[in-house]
């Protein structure tokens, strides 16, 4: 793992200028292979000992519409929240320590970027969140519409072999922005992929019907 870590250091140099360059000009930044199998899979260990062992919520109730018509209340995302220090969580903890480690050197680069000039001040706690595969969905929201300080989401997915047509389950942006105009972002939650994105209004977002269990963890950063 030594080695694994040493080149995922090295790999930080290059995340950080795609990060910076990809938020200035798009307002989001999708990164794949970001950890690793190796270390991809372990995270997701971790994640379902997480649910085994009852931490998560029980999913919000949402109601589902036929017809337009409320039939049925389905619970929603199931999360839990990890500060990171846990002992049974280390290699959930070594990938907070790694997304600090890309947003906060993001944050010093050289000013090409928006984000140069943002001082990172902290971040929220990461919130693990599981859909339950029923259909569970998230409306069309805005993460941070109210200047509450945070700034970028940046969401870690844990999902193997995601087959969108099968098991739906898109991040569909719809970013503000004249490179965007009025086409939208569909972000698949696959496995070792990560996504940074502004957590304001330049970014309203939902998550489409998931039809297979759908694993992510979120990390808000504050400026
Ligand atoms: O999973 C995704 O791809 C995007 N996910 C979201 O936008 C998202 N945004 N805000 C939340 C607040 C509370 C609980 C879950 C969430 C949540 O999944
Ligand atoms: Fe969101």
């Amino acid at each position: 793992a030594q080695a694994v870590e040493r080149n995922i250091f090295d790999k930080i140099q290059n995340i950080c200028a795609s990060v910076v360059r990809d938020l200035t000009t798009f307002g989001l930044c999708v990164v794949d292979d970001f950890l690793g199998h190796e270390i991809g899979s372990l995270i997701l260990e971790e994640v379902l000992r997480l649910q085994k062992t009852g931490t998560f919520s029980d999913g919000q109730l949402v109601s589902a519409k036929t017809h337009g018509k409320d039939v049925k209340t389905i619970r929603g995302d199931q999360i839990t929240w990890l500060d990171g220090k846990e002992r049974t969580c280390r290699n959930i903890s070594m990938l907070i320590s790694i997304v600090d480690a890309v947003i906060t050197r993001a944050s010093k680069l050289p000013r090409n970027g928006k984000l140069g000039n943002h001082r990172i001040s902290g971040r929220t706690k990461a919130m693990v969140a599981c859909y339950p595969g029923n259909g569970s969905h998230y409306v069309k929201h805005v993460d941070n519409p109210n200047q509450d300080g945070r700034l970028i989401t940046a969401i870690y997915y844990l999902n193997k072999n995601w087959n969108r047509e099968t098991d739906g389950g898109v991040l569909r942006i719809f970013p503000e922005g004249e490179f965007w105009r009025d086409n939208v972002a569909d972000i698949e939650p696959l496995f070792d992929r990560i996504l940074f994105f502004w957590s304001d209004r330049r970014n309203p977002h939902e998550v489409q019907p998931a039809f297979t269990t759908r694993y992510a963890i979120t990390l808000w950063y504050f400026d």
